[in-house]
């Protein structure tokens, strides 16, 4: 049986970088992937500004030791229409141009005003004041034509806000990766319904349409398939056009278990089936050519117990289409973290454990969990810790690999 990390290596060797984008408005572009290279068509800042609330002084005063004549009060959204001078000083707003002759400017906080008649003098209480002290030059942080955004970006708020700042209304970005979602089974029945002897609902399409989304995709839920080979078979045929196919069921050794042959009829090539891992052992994985210019759809046979299907989208889907949206293929962040309670692992397969990291303690805890159809028990987990194969006792403050779930906020 093969390795996670060989899995993983022959994932991404069938992954492709997608090609096909569209328009879209930056108020809806959140979590997208830009297409293009933004140029900026501005000089940020536009002016030689200030950036604190005071009074821009000539260089013949930076003694700090004359008493200046205040010629103009420059609020926000004003530009100076007089040059300063020796002896001369403008009030300036945070943001706003300085005149001409600016040596530098000097916080209110540091001077004194006086009227005399219908004039209005400055004194001022720093001395030995920097040339440049409180000024940014115009195009400091970006110039007109430069790139400021490259193709392949991931637009959050961060990039957004600097789009806005570049004027653009709309850019060209990726479109979401389409997963199919195939939850096959006769015993499956929706989970609207309540299920009747010997069936179960349908929660892995749920889980995997969000884990889908929460990673970038744009899932679409099929109905449930029932065990029946030809069914089955053109469920499948009728989704070969997306970018990627999450079969959930059928895949361990079930008489039932008709996904493997059903993929080969449709022509999607195994690339495995199998891995050593605990749990989502069964995974099956292959890839349909779709004979176009565009990457091979990438089929999944995950296995029905929801944590087994949850952990193989986070150790192998997720870096898929990480690969897919053009970003590194990292999948989940990993920390080291140490165990808080003694942790007795069996078997030969390497596990994720589903656990609760605490990142201000750097310390996991491994969860009561009574296997891979125990859903409940992953409500409090934000990770998975990891345990190489081989039996063996996990003692407190023991230092572990752990791979962090997605948090939605
Ligand atoms: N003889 C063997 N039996 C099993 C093996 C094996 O190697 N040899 N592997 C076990 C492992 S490990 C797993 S994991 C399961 C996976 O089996 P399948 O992928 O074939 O899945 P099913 O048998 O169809 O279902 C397993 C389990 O999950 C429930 N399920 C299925 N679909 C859904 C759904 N959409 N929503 C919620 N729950 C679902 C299903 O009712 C079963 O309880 O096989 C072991 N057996
Ligand atoms: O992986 Mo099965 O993956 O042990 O439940």
């Amino acid at each position: 049986m093969i390795s996670v990390e060989q899995a993983l290596e022959l994932v991404l060797q069938h992954a492709g970088k997608l090609q096909r984008c569209r328009q879209v408005n930056i108020e809806a572009a959140l979590g997208c992937i830009l297409a293009e290279d933004v140029v900026s068509d501005v000089d940020s800042p536009p002016h030689d500004k200030s950036i604190v609330d005071g009074y821009a002084i000539h260089e013949g005063d930076l003694s700090g030791e004359n008493q200046l004549q205040i010629i103009e009060h420059i609020v926000a959204g004003l530009v100076p229409s007089r040059s300063l001078e020796k002896g001369l000083a403008t009030q300036i707003m945070t943001g706003a141009p300085i005149p001409t002759g600016t040596a530098a400017v000097v916080m209110v906080e540091k001077t004194s005003t006086q009227n005399k008649g219908d004039l209005e003098f400055l004194s001022l209480t720093e001395r030995s004041i920097r040339p440049g002290q409180n000024i940014v030059r115009r195009g400091q942080s970006m110039k007109l034509g430069d790139v400021v955004l490259r193709q392949g970006t991931l637009l959050r708020a961060i990039e957004i806000g600097l789009l806005a700042e570049v004027g653009r209304e709309s850019v060209w970005t990726l479109i979401d990766p389409a997963v199919a979602i195939l939850p096959t089974g006769d015993e499956i029945v929706p989970h609207t319904e309540k299920p009747p002897p010997g069936k179960i609902r349908n929660s892995n399409s749920s889980l995997l349409a969000n884990l889908v989304m929460q990673a970038g995709g744009q899932p679409a839920e099929s109905d449930i398939v029932p065990d029946h080979a030809e069914t089955l078979l053109q469920a499948i045929e009728e989704n070969l056009d997306c970018d990627a196919i999450l079969l959930s069921g059928g895949v361990s050794a079930g008489v039932h278990d008709l996904v493997p042959a059903a993929l080969a009829k449709a022509g999607v090539k195994q690339v495995f089936h199998h891995v050593n891992l605990k749990p989502g052992k069964p995974l099956w994985f292959g890839f349909f050519d779709r004979g176009d210019d565009r990457p091979p759809c990438l089929v999944f046979g995950l296995p029905g117990n929801p944590v087994s299907g949850l952990v193989c989208f986070e150790l192998f889907v997720r870096p898929a289409l990480q690969k897919m949206r053009w970003m590194k293929p990292r999948g989940l962040p990993i920390q080291r973290a140490t165990l808080t309670v003694e942790h007795k692992h069996r078997g030969d397969r390497p596990s994720y454990w589903p656990a609760e990291y605490d990142s201000d303690s750097g310390q996991i805890l491994p969860l009561s969990w009574q296997g891979s159809g125990d859903l409940r028990s992953l409500t409090g987990a934000n990770a998975l810790a990891y345990f190489p194969g081989g039996d063996r006792v996990w003692p407190v403050d023991e230092e572990v690999t752990v791979y962090l779930l997605p948090a939605s906020s």
